[in-house]
């Protein structure tokens, strides 16, 4: 018998619908995400650590899992929402169900609820805090639980899922990933060594790094600026992660004291840290941007890309400070979503060119940050 879940919002919406996954309760904000593939890599991207994910696209696991295409040692976000639970799974990559997965690494999932009216909810009303469970099906409690969970704002979630050592990273983009000319040299003792600051990393970014033809160490998203420059590395890369960057403050501070020594590029999170250092200040958006088909204009070259997002924070472009330039704005809403700065060889992206999932537009600024590196 299949058993009853529920999720609960802080404005007092209840809806009902069957457990795909692990027995239990989780407490998050209640985010959507666009995307119509890659869910194993958005189940796996660490930057949902504290969110309960709705998927908009009706049907979820039609291709099940596998173990290569995950972005990090397992599912990190709060809870999982979907229409429906595609029953069938076909491809021949397929190791097991969507719901297996779930129910392995413990993730509390819930299929047949209208997510089309949960959506609409969120995007009227933007991102609520929410409560997930099999266990509670009293809907007065847990939406009490709901009003009282604390939410993303204030808090540090890097320290839940950046790792504790520094490491060595050797793997390369699997060989599914189109590069479309992007690679350089393979890497050797004088290959040019990036340290990446890992603040909740997408592996995908590191194996591009790798395929360019970088050496790459991963550095706990703790390290100071002197643990940075200890290494002397030629490049410094600032990772994506969860939650809201202001409370990141230990981050912020490292990467002023490598402005100027080293060259930077940072995605999501690391975009987030690298404008805070320089003196921005990022706000909470209403309910963000997450999908893979988010249009950014590069005002560097006026091109559009269609990009791959997750974030439900950005740089306020009114507290930019004179020494960062906006390079890149979201065609949606004109949030800011690339910015430079204008004497020091740093900058960043508020999108994932890494994809993964997600197209494949971006790869460039893998290679304006080889470039900024080698010159
Ligand atoms: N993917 C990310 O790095 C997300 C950044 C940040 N946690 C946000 O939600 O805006």
């Amino acid at each position: 018998m299949p058993s009853t879940a529920k999720l609960a919002l802080e404005d007092g919406a209840v809806f009902t619908g069957v457990s795909i996954g692990a027995d239990g309760e989780v407490d998050g904000e209640v985010c959507f995400n666009t995307s119509m593939t890659g869910y194993q890599e958005i189940l796996t991207d660490p930057s949902y650590c504290g969110q309960i994910v709705t998927m908009t696209y009706p049907q979820i696991g039609n291709y099940g899992v596998n173990a290569e295409d995950v972005e990090s040692e397992k599912p990190h976000l709060r809870g999982f929402v979907v229409r429906e639970h595609s029953r069938i799974q076909s491809n021949f990559r397929c190791e097991s169900s969507l719901s297996e997965y779930l129910k392995q690494h413990n993730i509390v999932a819930i299929e047949s609820i209208d997510t089309r009216a949960l959506v609409r909810r969120l995007r009227s009303q933007g991102s609520m805090r929410g409560v997930l469970s099999t266990t509670d099906l009293d809907d007065a409690s847990l939406v009490a639980r709901a009003k009282a969970s604390p939410g993303l704002v204030g808090r540090d979630l890097v320290r839940e899922v950046a790792p504790q050592q520094a490491a060595a990273w050797s793997e390369p983009l699997s060989t599914w990933t189109r590069l479309d000319g992007l690679q350089h040299s393979s890497a050797d003792d004088s290959a040019p060594h990036v340290a990446a600051l890992d603040f909740g990393m997408k592996w995908n970014i590191p194996r591009h790094l790798v395929n360019m033809g970088c050496r790459v160490t991963i550095l706990p998203g703790s390290a100071t600026a002197a643990d940075v420059l200890a290494l002397n590395p030629d490049g410094v890369f600032l990772s994506n992660g969860p939650g809201d960057p202001e409370p990141v403050a230990y981050a912020v501070e490292t990467i002023r004291g490598l402005l100027g020594k080293k060259p930077i590029f940072g995605i999501c999170l690391g975009h987030q840290l690298l404008s805070l250092a320089c003196g921005a200040k990022t706000f909470k958006m209403k309910f963000g941007h997450r999908g893979a088909n988010q249009p950014v204009q590069d005002l560097t070259t006026g091109k559009v890309e269609i990009t791959s997002q997750n974030h439900g924070f950005a740089v306020d472009a009114d507290s930019l400070p004179a020494d960062l330039e906006v390079t890149h704005l979201s065609l949606n809403d004109q949030t800011i979503e690339g910015v430079q700065h204008r004497s020091a060889p740093a900058f960043s992206v508020q999108y994932h060119p890494e994809a993964s999932a997600g197209p494949h537009d971006s790869h460039y600024l893998f290679d304006r940050f080889w470039r900024m590196i080698k010159n």
